[in-house]
């Protein structure tokens, strides 16, 4: 059995005068959970194109399942779950999914793949009439119904709240927990890809810009925000303090980015004074994916 299930060697693909990808380059084992991360535009979408073989790349290789993208695709190998794509009108849920099981042949049962998305009881449910994460369930229905050895998720829990998000995993995991499905997914989540990959795979302006598990990740941007109300604040004085590593202040209002929120704190109060109004954070993840597609992280 080939070892990789996805091999990105130096891939680049541009639309016109945009550079969606620039030589990047990573790939996932089999059975692994990799996360694409990265804000609006960084290439995560068009990764997920490519290793579908909807588009193809202007240099380098895609490799999915040790042969083409396409020829994966054609074997019902793969599944996906993609951010565009319609439910058809007028079909119940239980419609599209008997269709779904049909297309691959009867590798799964509707009961099963039903009961695997959490769908049974919105079995007769018309897809017009579903929630957003809902919709998005009957999607993942769709994409695990031909038992796929790789799942591809683009940004699949964006219309769910926080009790659909959970649901969604639980499907997932169970799917990699049973059958050793490979899950490549992509999302804006920095905790989402905490909680569930192996591995995470940054990109920033179409580049990888960190490729690694998680914690080594959040390593890299972790620190803590203090913020406080000062009467008089020196940036120089307040950079000078320990652990503080950058320093933002607005009307009186300061925030410092610091390593060691202790020290920083014990040092506000001891070498400052006058401090109102404290509050420590955790650096916003958000934030954080922005340090690294910045290139401005550790
Ligand atoms: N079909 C297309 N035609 C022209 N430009 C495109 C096309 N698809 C993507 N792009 C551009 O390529 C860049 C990367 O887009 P992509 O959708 O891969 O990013 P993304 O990380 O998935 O973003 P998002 O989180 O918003 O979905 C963006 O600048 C985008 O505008």
């Amino acid at each position: 059995m080939e070892r990789a299930a996805v091999e990105f060697h130096e891939v680049s693909k541009r639309y016109g005068q945009v550079r969606a990808l620039d030589a990047a380059g990573f790939t996932v084992a089999r059975g692994e959970t990799v996360s694409l991360l990265g804000h609006n535009g960084a290439g995560k979408s068009t990764a997920v194109a490519l290793m579908l073989g909807l588009v193809r790349p202007d240099g380098g290789r895609v490799g999915v399942l040790g042969g083409s993208p396409a020829r994966a695709v054609a074997r019902g190998r793969v599944g996906a779950m993609l951010q565009s794509g319609g439910l058809p009108d007028g079909a119940s849920v239980r419609d599209i999914v008997r269709l779904a099981c049909g297309l691959y042949g009867g590798r799964r049962r509707i009961g099963e793949v039903l009961e695997l998305a959490g769908l049974t009881e919105l079995a007769g449910r018309r897809a017009t009439a579903l929630s957003g994460g809902q919709a998005q369930r009957v999607r993942f229905a769709i994409a695990v119904a031909g038992r796929p050895e790789l799942l591809f998720l683009d940004e699949p829990t964006v219309a769910m709240d926080v009790e659909a998000r959970r649901e969604f995993w639980d499907a997932v995991r169970a799917c990699r927990e049973t059958e050793g499905t490979t899950v490549v997914f992509a999302t804006h989540y920095l905790e989402e890809a905490d909680q569930f990959a192996d591995r995470v795979v940054v990109l920033g302006h179409g580049r990888v810009v960190a490729d690694a598990a998680p914690a080594t990740v959040k390593a890299r941007v972790g620190g803590r925000i203090v913020r406080c109300v000062l009467a008089e604040p020196d940036p120089q004085r307040l950079l000078a303090l320990p652990g503080v590593t950058e320093v933002t202040v607005r009307a009186g209002q300061v925030e410092l980015r610091t390593d060691d929120a202790d020290r920083t704190v014990g040092a506000l109060y001891s070498a400052i004074g006058g401090v109102r109004d404290l509050e420590v954070t955790g650096a916003g993840l958000d934030e954080a994916l922005i340090l690294l597609s910045s290139g401005k992280a550790a």
